[in-house]
């Protein structure tokens, strides 16, 4: 099992090359980043971990190198937001770095499985999955969009409420996409549920939905989350790794391509979006099946499902467009 981390040397790619390398399940970590990959490889190599760990430039035909038979590419590559930014305005540089690595993906690991950090998400998913199609070798089971710091949030910030030790003992899907109000927690589907007061709820949605502002207002210009993001990133590629292995009853929320994936027309016809962050079961071929959990929600949640409708559709065309009819230079 190979994994290449693309932006290795960044905030996010390098305690997620750590987590990675620490890994018992991965034979093999190549890192890619345009910057530092050899310091932070050989930083990493010392620990005695089984991976082998290999890391590129892009000199002497790098990205090759670090591709080639990958079994699962993490692209937490291109620029964070700073405070006063939406993630919408990252796609201008972010949406060119995401379609060049998804082309090296399609030629040097046509097979690997795709796991999209880099912001906008809503978007960035969207140009991965018309940039494998025009390169012939889209399988929508293998491209996952990383919605798992949403769920991560989700399940810390209702601990006050819970009182559990272990917050992630407390299962709460969040679906829709990866910004603001696109991004919708169902407290109502919680598992074991939850009691929230009323007076609590509309802070409690509200702080999941824009979580991530938190950590660029206290960064104060030093970018967004990176640890946090590690972490849930960690989370996700690992319980990939897991299904791929073989093991059953994996479920996380991941943004997907819908009419591709068994289970996904009924909720592309229902969201009238053919991008969603759903909860996913995975296995050996990716995303096994979808779960339609869109018509369990409570009113309450259904009003900001609406919403959240408006803006993806917005962001996943702005993707499609991108790919379709290129910015002229
Ligand atoms: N999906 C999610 O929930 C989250 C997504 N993000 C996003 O992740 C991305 C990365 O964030 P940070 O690590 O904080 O940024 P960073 O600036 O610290 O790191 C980005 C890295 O990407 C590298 N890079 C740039 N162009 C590249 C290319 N063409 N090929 C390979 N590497 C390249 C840079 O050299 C840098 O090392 C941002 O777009 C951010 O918005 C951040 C937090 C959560
Ligand atoms: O807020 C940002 O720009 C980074 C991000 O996606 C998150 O923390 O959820």
């Amino acid at each position: 099992m190979k994994a290449v981390v693309a932006g290795a040397s960044g905030g996010i790619g390098q305690p997620l090359s750590l987590l990675l390398k620490a890994c018992p399940l991965l034979d093999e970590l190549s890192l890619y980043d345009v910057v530092n990959t050899p310091g932070v490889t050989a930083d990493l190599s010392h620990i005695s971990s089984p991976a082998k760990i290999s890391g590129y430039l892009p000199a002497d035909d790098g990205i090759a190198k670090a591709f080639k038979d990958a079994d699962v590419v993490v692209i937490p590559a291109g620029i964070p937001r700073k405070p006063g930014m939406t993630r919408d305005d990252l796609f201008k540089i972010n949406a060119g770095i995401v379609q060049g690595l998804i082309k090296a993906s399609a030629q040097y690991c046509p097979k690997a499985f795709i796991l999209v950090i880099s912001n906008p998400v809503n978007s960035t998913v969207p140009i991965a999955a018309e940039t494998l199609k025009a390169e012939g070798v889209f399988d929508p089971k293998r491209l996952m969009g990383v919605t798992t710091l949403d769920v991560v949030r989700a399940e810390t910030f209702v601990q006050s409420l819970t009182g559990e030790r272990d917050p992630a003992k407390t299962v709460i899907p969040v679906i829709g996409g990866h910004s603001g109000e696109t991004i919708v927690p169902l407290f109502s589907l919680a598992k074991p549920s939850v009691n929230i007061p009323a007076d609590k709820l509309d802070a409690l949605t509200n702080r999941v939905q824009f979580g991530g502002d938190e950590v660029v207002k206290a960064k104060d210009g030093a970018g967004s989350a990176t640890l946090s993001m590690a972490y849930a990133g960690y989370r996700f590629t690992e319980k990939l790794i897991k299904a791929v292995k073989g093991e059953a009853n994996i479920v996380e929320p991941s943004y997907v391509y819908l009419p591709g994936v068994p289970g996904g027309d009924a909720i592309a016809k229902e969201t009238g979006c053919d991008y969603f962050s759903v909860p996913v079961t995975l296995g050996p071929s990716g995303v096994e099946k979808v779960e339609n959990i869109v018509p369990n929600a409570n009113e309450y949640e259904k009003k900001l499902l609406q919403a959240a409708y408006t803006g993806l559709k917005g962001n996943i065309e702005k993707g499609i467009e991108f790919v379709k009819n290129p910015p002229q230079k």
